[in-house]
């Protein structure tokens, strides 16, 4: 497994902590460790991420649609804008195993398309692993790119990429049937070659069951505690997201606060003139040189 180099941010210091394999996340599920994932969009978020030696697993999510680019669904992100992204992300990753989602449409024509829209985001978006929402349906697909050699993250209960053919984004699995069919989808992508599975909005008894029926790590998202491991949103978890807040988020930090009073102190200080600073923030020219040149200018 080759190890990316070192980010070139020179005021980031080198990371305690060995490259994360599919091999460290199955340990850590067998230590009953929890896997810590979250997303990134772009060269800082994705250092941000890097930086503490906690996480293991950095998402570029489609959710990207919403966080940075403005989109109102997940459905109108474009394989080339998500390349885009994961080139910003890796460059900013260093020991966390990355992951990108495959955009709504990239593997859903045939498989042939998938592999190929794959392979442009492992060589193009220099991903490790693709994550793909989906039931019985992808089995095909996460089996034959499984084969190619690109590991598939597979992504159960809320689909967002569905919102609109599900009528919104609701909690999945809440019937009988429906807690049937999302673990009969489990066990299939698992049998098709799943590394791992994201299970997203789900009842916490079904979150647990899921994560005992299965011999590869879970990670929830609105699932419950007895997943193998948590996945959030960056925006979600730092507090720089203004849209809905769904119930399974919790804020750890305020960034938006902090970044709003910035930009007022700045907008203030340059209105009253105390930003910039004449003698600590500003450049000065030699006394006599600026004679000569006011000289030159009136001649
Ligand atoms: N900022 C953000 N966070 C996310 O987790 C996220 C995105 N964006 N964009 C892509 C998808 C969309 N996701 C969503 C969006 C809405 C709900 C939501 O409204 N959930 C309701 C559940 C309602 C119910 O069935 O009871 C909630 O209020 O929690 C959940 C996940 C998850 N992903
Ligand atoms: C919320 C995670 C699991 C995701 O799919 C995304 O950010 O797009
Ligand atoms: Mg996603």
């Amino acid at each position: 497994m080759s190890v990316r180099p070192q980010a070139a941010d020179p005021t980031v210091q080198p990371i305690p902590r060995k490259k994360v394999t599919i091999q460290a996340l199955n340990a850590l599920r067998a230590s009953k460790t929890p896997i810590t994932m979250i997303t990134a969009y772009d060269y800082p978020s994705a250092l941000a991420c890097s930086s503490s030696t906690l996480t293991d697993i950095t998402l570029v999510g489609d959710s990207l649609a919403q966080v940075c680019l403005g989109y109102s669904s997940t459905t109108q992100l474009t394989l080339r804008e998500m390349i885009h992204h994961a080139q910003a992300v890796s460059r900013g990753t260093t020991h966390p195993f990355l992951v990108a989602d495959m955009p709504f449409g990239s593997y859903h024509t045939t498989t042939a398309d998938a592999v190929a829209n794959a392979v442009r985001l492992v060589q193009e978006g220099r991903v490790e692993g693709v994550k793909l929402e989906g039931g019985k349906e992808i089995v095909d697909v996460v089996r034959r790119l499984t084969e190619v050699g690109i590991p598939v993250m597979a992504h159960i209960g809320l689909l967002p990429q569905r919102h609109s053919a599900l009528s919104g984004y609701k909690v999945q699995g809440r019937s009988v049937e429906g807690a049937k069919r999302v673990v009969q989808d489990a066990l299939a992508l698992q049998d098709a070659g799943a590394f791992a599975m994201v299970v997203e909005a789900v009842p916490k008894e079904l979150g647990k069951y899921i994560t005992e029926q299965l011999k590869i790590p879970t990670i929830g998202i609105g699932a419950g505690p007895w997943t193998n491991g948590q996945v959030l949103v960056y925006d979600d978890a730092m507090g720089t997201w203004s849209g809905h807040k769904a119930k399974f988020v919790r804020r750890f930090a305020n960034l938006k606060e902090v970044r709003d009073t910035g930009i007022q102190k700045y907008a203030e200080a340059v209105r009253d003139g105390s930003f910039p600073d004449e003698n600590t923030e500003s450049y000065a020219m030699d006394k006599e040189l600026w004679q000569k040149f006011l000289k030159s200018e009136t001649t």
